[in-house]
């Protein structure tokens, strides 16, 4: 973990008082300097996150201590906050200049408090994820594996972009980082491109490319491959951190937002016993079947299957047990029927399944069809056997989802009163028909 260190450097004492309570407050250690000179042999002697200092020091200008601060080893990615009580465009542009991060007025505390603990949870905040990483520098790559661990990520390394392919496509990665040009056959552009050819939600990845190569062309190209960012070398550390956490946290929180809209779904449009769709995603998808259907004068059928006996398949086997074959028999129906097709659970013990480009004929025969291959099949071990209707759409008729329902419901009550077991279909001349 990062450390949480801060200095406040300000000849004021109750300024000092009160900026140290602010940030031991969110969590830093604070260390004080009454002059930019203690200021400036502190920051020789220790590491800090954060500086705090005056714009106006005994000794030296906020702006010019902000200056030596950053020619010190270490301290170029330090956060270095001016305080002042001046309103004055001609210090902000000064202490930019110097590198500042910010001005901060010295009697507004809440803006000081809400950096403070921005930064704070920033830097302390654990991330947990897994980050393929590939680098050829042996020694390049232990010092980003460290980075990397100390964020509390797992790393799984590779020297080349051969291995690093194979553990992706096998590994439930939350970010890769890939050095452009590596030793081996592969190039770290091609695995680039294999990564964003890989199929589904595995392709959308975030990849941060590394290269010793700062050129804009190749920059520009590496982002029309699909790179999502690009850190240059020789790498800073604090640059390459704050890019990992920002991909890992949205990478993380869009897959959790996917997941939750695919919970939705999956609530509000699957049945839970069978996982087939339920009356309300039938209704959502069949508006596309039929208007296609008219438009393209196409046939289209509609069958409803219903469990013959199933109040006794319930009290024999319990109801636990009909559930069972409620969805195995749903995971049959599926299968039987083409991919184009929709089965759906109507209610209870009565499925309908939307027949893509069949009229009453084919209908019909198709149905007679899964009858005697259901004869083979038993649904949780237990006979079953289905009353069939169907009923196919009249160009002439205006049919709608509702009206073919009715017909292939019709049709599939005389089944029943027929002797169950057996299809019957709506004839639009003469009623039903077997
Ligand atoms: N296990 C289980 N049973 C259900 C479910 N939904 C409805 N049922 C039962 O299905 C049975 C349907 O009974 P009926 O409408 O009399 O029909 P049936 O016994 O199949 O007789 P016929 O349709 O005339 O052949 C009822 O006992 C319902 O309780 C469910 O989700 N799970």
């Amino acid at each position: 973990m990062q450390n949480l260190n801060a200095l406040v450097v300000d000849a004021d004492a109750d300024f000092r008082e009160t900026a140290s309570k602010i940030l031991l407050a969110a969590g830093f250690n604070v260390a004080t300097a009454s002059s930019g000179q203690e200021g400036l042999t502190q920051a020789q002697q220790s590491t800090y996150r954060l500086v705090c200092c005056s714009d106006q020091l005994p000794d030296i200008s906020g702006v010019d201590f902000c200056g030596q601060l950053r020619a010190i080893s270490g301290f170029d990615c330090v956060a270095v906050l001016i305080m002042t009580d001046q309103d004055s465009s001609r210090l902000l542009k000064q202490a930019m200049l110097a590198g500042a991060t910010d001005i901060f007025s010295k009697s507004d505390h809440e803006e000081l408090e809400t950096y403070v603990q921005r930064l704070a949870e920033r830097e302390s905040r654990q991330l947990s994820g897994r980050v393929l990483f590939t680098e050829d520098s042996r020694v390049l790559q232990t010092i980003i594996i460290d980075l990397l661990t100390d964020m509390g990520l797992d790393v799984d390394a590779y020297t080349h972009a051969e291995g690093a392919w194979d553990a992706f496509q096998g590994g439930d990665y939350d970010l890769v980082i890939t050095d452009v040009m590596l030793e081996g056959m592969m190039s770290g552009i091609t695995l680039v491109r294999k990564i964003r050819r890989a199929p589904g939600e595995l392709g959308n990845i975030p990849i941060i490319a590394t290269s010793g190569f700062d050129n804009m062309s190749r920059k520009i190209e590496l982002f029309h491959l699909g790179v999502n960012d690009f850190v240059s070398k020789p790498i800073v550390r604090e640059e390459l951190r704050q890019r990992v956490f920002n991909h890992i946290n949205s990478y993380q929180n869009l897959r959790e937002l996917r997941s939750q809209q695919n919970s939705l779904y999956s609530l509000a449009m699957l049945d839970e016993v069978t996982q087939l769709f339920n009356r309300h995603a039938l209704r959502e998808f069949a508006g596309k079947y039929f208007s296609d259907a008219y438009r393209f004068k196409r046939d289209l059928a509609l069958a409803v299957l219903d469990v013959d006996h199933f109040k006794q398949i319930n009290n024999e086997h319990g109801f636990e047990k009909g559930d069972q074959v409620l969805a195995e028999l749903g995971t049959w129906l599926k299968r039987f029927v083409r991919d184009v097709d929709i089965v759906a659970r109507w209610a209870g013990e009565e499925f309908v399944v939307l027949l893509h480009g069949c009229n009453n004929e084919s209908a019909h025969a198709l149905m007679e069809r899964l009858q005697k291959k259901l004869g083979r099949f038993k649904p949780a071990n237990i006979p079953v056997t289905l009353s069939i209707g169907v009923a196919s759409l009249n160009h002439d008729r205006n049919d709608t989802l509702n009206s073919l329902f009715e017909l292939a419901d019709r049709a599939m009550y005389q089944a029943k009163m027929a002797g169950r077991n057996c299809v019957m279909t709506y004839d639009g001349h003469s009623g039903q028909e077997t």
